[in-house]
């Protein structure tokens, strides 16, 4: 057996002998409740003892060991804990996604500007970014649960100010700190939950807040739905309700614990101790509370306590790969282009022949529920499969149904309607609208739309026209300006989109776009950054992981339609397709396996050069069947 096979048996010996110490001391003093619950207990002792009689390698003993482990209900708490944690998580969901239909009322209603609009939808990304970087310095001072009350706060605050504006600029300042309190809650609530859950939950649990990321902004689509029909003040309730999430977060953090991890090393040793054994129910908690302290001590030691913590991660090179894994995972995720998949879902969804905007809406809440459900569906496999190939798979998957939604676009592009009529602008301000010969052209530019009749199902009559300032639903002048004349007519506006054959293969992609991104690139970044740090860099990997998410997040974002102008639509899905592949190379490369291990045995598994990820996953397959 080799040394690490034998050290394996001995802690896993050492495990079980602890476990069932503590039991029979519960047994002996009557603290493990009725007879009847510790003569159960005392089978499942007796099984385990006799399984590790019979098991004859230190991988055996080690599943028999795991088994005994979960076996231990882990208390309700846990949950609670989690669930009342993942509410950030749905805020942050619930506020980035609310404000697309928010807006379809407000530029009407405030008379908003293109320039408005954008700055209403980037000023909460933006504010994320900063209070993400900054939350981690917050992390490291005041603790985890001073963080999640602070980001409460701010969606309360944020929300308030946002229902009751009367201004634009009020609006903005509302965004702006809605935004601060997304940042905080983003980089803090996977940590904390990290913190608080047993090793093999760990993955379920923190991925439950990626989970509630996708249900707020499935929320969110539902809430713009239901309040679209609500024309004046409809926004204000949709950008006001999530007060009432923020409010029960705080309400119910005014209660939960501080995370036992933190405590232990501001050396708060004894409230940590009483935490750590609510969270851990009738488990033993020695174990795990000497190795959180010895490691703790190790980590001093080793990296010494002097200078700003991100220069000691840069200069330590486990910490240095750690911190290279997870921006590289944060960036990889938003270069595969969710959030223009999300937020182009509407126009795709026209394309395919959804000619009604209300339908669109209705549809696109579709499309953030299947994003919800497959979420849901990486919160059953992250803790089957493994991080490493939930992510890869989810990855592959995502590039392939990219090239879907590439193709799809580009076989529209080659049949794209010519343009038969091109009628003078009655305004003589010589629009380039008029100047398009293809509709694929004509849709490129944001100030022009088709304006067409229909002969059986191709396209005639059409003719490429400057779209009405205040509404995307009809043209500025001409045949479409008019929505219920032009209906009556069997006259057809499109906006966005050119009615083509093909349409359905990029709704197909989109549609295999989601059900591939959602389970694994989707919550996997939060999930491995939230473990692969140490202690003491912890807050810090997190801040700037959370912050290269939502840097690259407003890039890719602010970016969209300018490079659709450039390379076109198919163009600029196969960006997303090429990214996506390096993502692929780096994610083989770079990403091991952190399943089942406890947090303090991470670093570890960054102190061999990265790259070798693949390698040492393969060495210890090796090791573990040559042991058998
Ligand atoms: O993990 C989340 C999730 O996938 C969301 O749907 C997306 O909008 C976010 O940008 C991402 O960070």
């Amino acid at each position: 057996m080799s040394r690490k096979a034998s050290d394996n048996v001995e802690y896993t010996l050492r495990s079980l002998s602890n476990l069932m110490g503590e039991k029979r001391r519960r047994q002996a003093d009557g603290s493990a409740g009725s007879g009847a619950a510790a003569g159960e207990r005392s089978l499942i002792a007796a099984e385990s003892c006799s399984s590790l009689n019979s098991a004859a390698s230190g991988g055996e003993l080690e599943r028999a060991a795991r088994r005994q482990f979960q076996q231990d209900e882990t208390p309700g708490f846990v949950y609670v804990v989690s669930v009342f944690s993942a509410l950030g998580g749905f805020l942050f969901g619930y506020d980035t996604g609310v404000v697309s239909g928010a807006l379809l009322l407000l530029k009407r209603e405030l008379n908003l500007d293109a320039l408005w609009q954008e700055l209403l939808v980037s000023s909460t990304v933006g504010a994320a970014a900063l209070s993400a970087l900054a939350g981690g310095v917050l992390n490291g001072l005041c603790g985890r649960r001073p963080c999640i009350l602070l980001a409460s706060g701010l969606f309360t605050a944020g929300s308030g100010v946002l229902a009751a504006a009367r201004d634009k600029e009020t609006l903005l300042a509302g965004r702006v700190v809605v935004g601060l309190g997304i940042g905080v809650a983003s980089m803090t609530v996977p940590v904390y939950i990290a913190e608080v859950a047993p090793p093999h939950l760990r993955g379920r649990l923190v991925t439950i807040n990626s989970l509630f990321i996708t249900g707020g902004q499935f929320f969110a689509s539902v809430v713009d739905g239901i309040f679209s029909y609500l024309a004046k003040d409809g926004w204000r309730y949709m950008l006001g309700l999530s007060a009432v999430p923020a409010v029960i977060q705080f309400l119910g953090f005014l209660f939960l614990p501080e995370s036992p991890r933190w405590l232990i090393q501001k050396g708060q040793t004894q409230r940590a101790r009483r935490i750590l054994s609510q969270m851990r129910g009738n488990q033993a908690i020695d174990e795990e509370y000497d190795s959180i302290k010895n490691n703790i001590e190790e980590e001093e030691k080793e990296v010494g306590a002097a200078g700003p913590v991100i220069c000691r991660m840069l200069t330590y090179p486990p910490t240095r790969r750690a911190l290279i894994v997870g921006c590289g995972l944060q960036m990889f995720q938003q270069l595969s282009g969710i959030n223009t998949v999300m937020y182009y879902s509407a126009t795709i969804l026209q394309m395919s022949g959804v000619e009604d905007d209300r339908l669109a809406i209705w549809l696109a809440a579709l499309t953030a529920f299947i994003n919800f459900i497959f979420t849901l569906v990486g919160v059953w496999l992250v803790e089957r499969m493994g991080r490493r190939k939930l992510t890869l798979g989810s990855l592959t998957g995502t590039a392939v149904a990219l090239i879907i939604l590439a193709s799809g676009f580009l076989l529209s592009a080659q049949v794209s309607p010519r343009i038969t009529i091109n009628p003078p602008d009655p305004s003589h301000q010589n629009s380039t609208c008029t100047k398009y010969s293809y509709c694929s052209a004509c849709m490129l530019d944001p100030d022009c739309g088709l304006c067409y009749k229909l002969n059986k199902s191709s396209v005639v009559e059409s003719s490429c026209i400057p779209v009405d300032k205040d509404s995307t639903m009809k043209a500025a002048w001409g045949r479409c300006s008019n929505e219920t004349v032009f209906k009556k007519e069997d006259l057809f506006w499109a906006y966005n989109f050119c009615p083509t054959p093909y349409s359905w293969t990029a709704l197909l992609g989109l549609i295999l776009y989601l059900i591939f991104f959602a389970p694994g690139m989707g919550p996997m970044p939060w999930t491995v950054n939230s473990e692969i740090y140490p202690l003491w860099a912890r807050s810090t990997g997190n801040a700037c992981s959370s912050g290269v998410n939502w840097v690259f997040n407003v890039l890719v974002s602010l970016t969209f339609l300018h490079t659709a102008e450039y390379l076109t639509y198919y163009g600029a899905f196969l960006l997303y397709t090429g990214f996506a592949a390096l993502g692929l190379v780096f994610i083989y490369g770079c990403l091991p396996e952190t399943k089942g291990k406890k947090l303090e045995e991470i670093e570890s598994l960054f102190e061999s050069r990265l790259c070798t990820c693949d390698l040492s996953s393969l060495r210890n397959a090796n090791t573990k069947s040559y042991g058998k």
